[in-house]
């Protein structure tokens, strides 16, 4: 008798070797754990694990906590380690390093200069610390035969009192490598409007952000980033859904952010560990995909969930049976929705992404 198999989707290899773009992932989320012990035995920093193995998995258990606030509490050792410019570079550059060899292609990261200061650091220093060092990975990752462009996003933290200052600092270095800005931390309690001036002043620069909004929080932080402050597009934005009646019917806000093309950032494995989602089989990103969002795949904090670009694919594979045209259209929509200018967003679609998918549909 015959043996009937369903054919295999994209086996992780072959997801790591395809072209990918990403659009949310935060330095300080990112740092490889042998980097955070050599940085830390520096300078005297305890930390609750010895080993790389250790740490890395003391991360991923810590931040596995159903809590966006107990989440970002481990955020304490990355920011430690990262107050000198050398530190600042020697992680952009690693962070370049490992995404280009995992196959992206195209990145935004994040940090907040903000949390630099520690140690005397002033935020232009910080900033161009951070530049250097993706420039100098992505030379080396070029160099190697994979090559990746890398665009900065500066991000405000939504408790404190810079926003204005670091949406400045987004704008003085436009041209030198910074695309956009963000805000984020602790959403419940600190809304947006909070940090109007900030953006009503990018605005005006023609600049571009996105804001941290529908993750710990629902639907009026949502309403209140995109209608309030005029994001460009929603980190998270995963409780979108609550706007999504049964039979799928849009409520107002989720009918324009699908009517207005608004890109979800969307963090399979971190909203899991959060608790904004209960599964990756039971995450949004099934229905809003279906619905024909504009949806992108996303690591957010590759140390914090143990993961790449290429596993968050392969999670959605397992978890929706997706073949090779839903992981492009995830890639195309990154691509469409990056902060950089239209013509070298088309060129990487065109020239890059487009004819890597051809070949493996
Ligand atoms: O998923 C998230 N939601 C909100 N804030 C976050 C998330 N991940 C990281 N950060 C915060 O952003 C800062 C700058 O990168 C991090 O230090 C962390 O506090
Ligand atoms: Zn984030």
């Amino acid at each position: 008798m015959a043996v009937s198999s369903v054919p295999a989707g994209p086996s992780f290899d072959e997801i790591r070797r395809a072209p990918k773009a990403l659009l949310h992932d935060h330095l300080d989320g990112g740092l490889r754990p042998a980097t955070i012990l050599d940085l830390a035995a520096g300078i005297g920093h305890e930390l609750p694990a010895a080993t790389p193995e250790g740490l890395g998995e003391w991360f991923v258990a810590a931040a596995d906590s159903g809590s966006l606030e107990r989440y970002l509490t481990t955020f304490a050792h990355t920011v430690a380690v990262m107050q000198t410019a050398d530190a600042l570079h020697r992680v952009a550059r690693e962070c370049a390093l490992d995404l280009a060899r995992d196959g992206v292609v195209y990145a935004e990261v994040r940090f907040a200069p903000e949390q630099h200061l520690e140690r005397g650091l002033s935020l232009p220093e910080v900033v161009e610390a951070v530049l250097d060092g993706f420039r100098a990975g992505s030379a080396e990752a070029a160099e190697q035969g994979t090559p990746i462009r890398v665009g900065t996003l500066l991000t405000a933290m939504r408790h404190a009192a810079r926003s204005m200052e670091i949406a400045e600092l987004s704008i003085r270095y436009r041209d030198a490598g910074v695309v956009g800005f963000d805000i984020a931390g602790a959403e419940a309690g600190y809304p947006p409007t909070r940090h109007l001036d900030a953006f009503e002043y990018l605005q005006r620069e023609n600049s571009h952000f996105t804001i941290h909004a529908g993750e710990a929080f629902g639907l009026p932080s949502i309403w209140q980033a995109l209608q309030w402050c005029g994001a460009d597009r929603l980190g998270h934005g995963v409780r979108i859904v609550d706007d999504i009646g049964p039979d799928n019917a849009l409520g107002r806000l989720a009918a324009y952010v699908r009517d207005k093309r608004i890109p979800l950032e969307l963090c399979p494995s971190s909203n899991v560990q959060t608790g904004a989602a209960a599964s990756i089989r039971e995450h949004p990103i099934g229905l809003l995909r279906d619905l024909r969002f504009r949806v992108t795949v996303n690591t957010d904090n590759r140390l914090m969930s143990g993961t790449s670009m290429s596993r968050e694919m392969a999670l959605l594979v397992e978890a929706f049976g997706y073949g090779w045209p839903e992981l492009q259209w995830f890639t195309v929509n990154a691509m469409k929705s990056a902060f950089i200018p239209f013509d070298e967003r088309l060129a990487l679609i065109n020239d890059v992404i487009k004819p890597a998918y051809a070949k493996l549909t």
